[in-house]
């Protein structure tokens, strides 16, 4: 059963406990774990998705189709956030080793970005935790000055646009480096619209 933890309002954001289960967090990482490639960004200029130094994790993007489990979390994701299904995107699968971390980042595109075209920007992010991580692994917000411990089974949703649609520039985050053992966690993007796959576009 999921548990508030904390909010705060300059993001809307959100810590929950149990929003997973510990069945749930083993199959995702075992789903992330029959797909895993190097992760990428979305490239601000082209749209497409590049390998980047500022990203050092491999990553899983399941089809939905696929896993009765990713269905259910997309529908209980869409209750949690009240935003329509379809305008969430596929749901990505990552591992950081030692080493690994996502350097500060918005996940928010520029006005001008052709990612937009796909859906409008990313309104909501949502981080779920699924493993314990040994050292490390935080995803730290330096604006706020908000540092979330993963712990498994636990989550965060927060906002990163601000009222008149644009980047939100409070919510700069980051995933500090893995100092020890690995750190397993799912990223749920929800566009302001409907998600179309620009794999699937064209
Ligand atoms: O690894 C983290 O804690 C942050 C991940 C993240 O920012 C993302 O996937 O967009
Ligand atoms: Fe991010």
């Amino acid at each position: 059963m999921a548990q508030k933890l904390f909010h705060c309002d300059r993001i809307d954001l959100t810590c929950w406990a149990g929003l997973l289960s510990p069945p749930d967090c083993a199959a995702l990482i075992q789903i992330g774990r029959a797909h895993l490639q190097d992760a990428t960004v979305t490239d601000e200029d082209s749209g497409e998705a590049v390998s980047h130094p500022q990203r050092v994790s491999q990553m899983a993007w399941p089809k939905r189709e696929q896993y009765p489990l990713l269905q259910r979390m997309a529908a209980g994701i869409a209750q949690l956030t009240g935003v329509s299904l379809d305008c969430q995107e596929p749901l990505q699968i990552l591992r950081y080793l030692p080493g690994g971390e996502y350097r500060p980042h918005f996940d928010a595109f520029a006005t001008d970005s052709p990612a937009l075209r796909c859906g409008g920007n990313r309104q909501w992010t949502l981080i779920f935790y699924l493993n314990p991580v040994e050292g490390g692994g935080e995803t730290c917000f330096p604006e706020l000055g908000l540092t979330v411990v993963p712990l498994p089974g636990s989550g965060i949703v927060f906002r990163n646009l601000n009222a008149a649609g644009v980047r939100e520039p409070l919510a700069l985050h980051a995933g500090n480096p893995v100092t020890q053992g690995e750190k397993w966690i799912a990223t749920q993007w929800i566009r302001e619209r409907a998600y179309v796959d620009p794999r699937a576009a064209g």
